[in-house]
């Protein structure tokens, strides 16, 4: 499968935000680290994280699409990153009792509101 920018993935299928969320709701349920996941402190953990997701750019200058002279090592590490902030994102949402995926798709249809497709040929 290639994904938009023509490169190849390896998704065998998708992934609904809401299994995520329950995966992350059972594993600090087990690990007894409900008490620890307050809106603050996994808004403070997300913006940690992306700190490190900017670590990963820092000083490369601009980098092509598609990663093409990236090592396997440094995709697998940027593919960490970006987990751990889509991981806390998920769990701040979700403590918030915010529905996130369908509030991003309200988004979406807010957006293109705000920025109307432009006719860009003229006859
Ligand atoms: N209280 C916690 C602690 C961790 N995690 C999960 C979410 C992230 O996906 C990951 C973060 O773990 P680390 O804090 O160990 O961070 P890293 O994985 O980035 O490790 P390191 O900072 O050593 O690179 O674990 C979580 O959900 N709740």
């Amino acid at each position: 499968m290639e994904n938009t920018y023509g490169c190849s993935s390896k998704t065998t299928k998708d992934v609904s935000l809401q299994e995520i969320r329950d995966r992350l709701a059972e594993f600090a349920e087990v690990r007894g680290w409900v008490q620890y996941h307050s809106p603050r402190n996994l808004l403070l953990a997300l913006v940690g994280e992306v700190g490190e997701l900017s670590e990963i750019f820092q000083w490369k200058g601009e980098v092509a699409r598609g990663l093409p002279n990236w090592s396997s090592d440094d995709k697998e590490h940027l593919e960490e990153e970006l987990s751990d902030v889509l991981l806390y994102l998920v769990q701040l949402a979700d403590i918030c009792g915010l529905d996130l995926g369908q509030a991003a798709l309200t988004k979406i249809v807010k957006n293109a509101k705000k920025y109307p497709v432009m006719n860009q040929t003229s006859t």
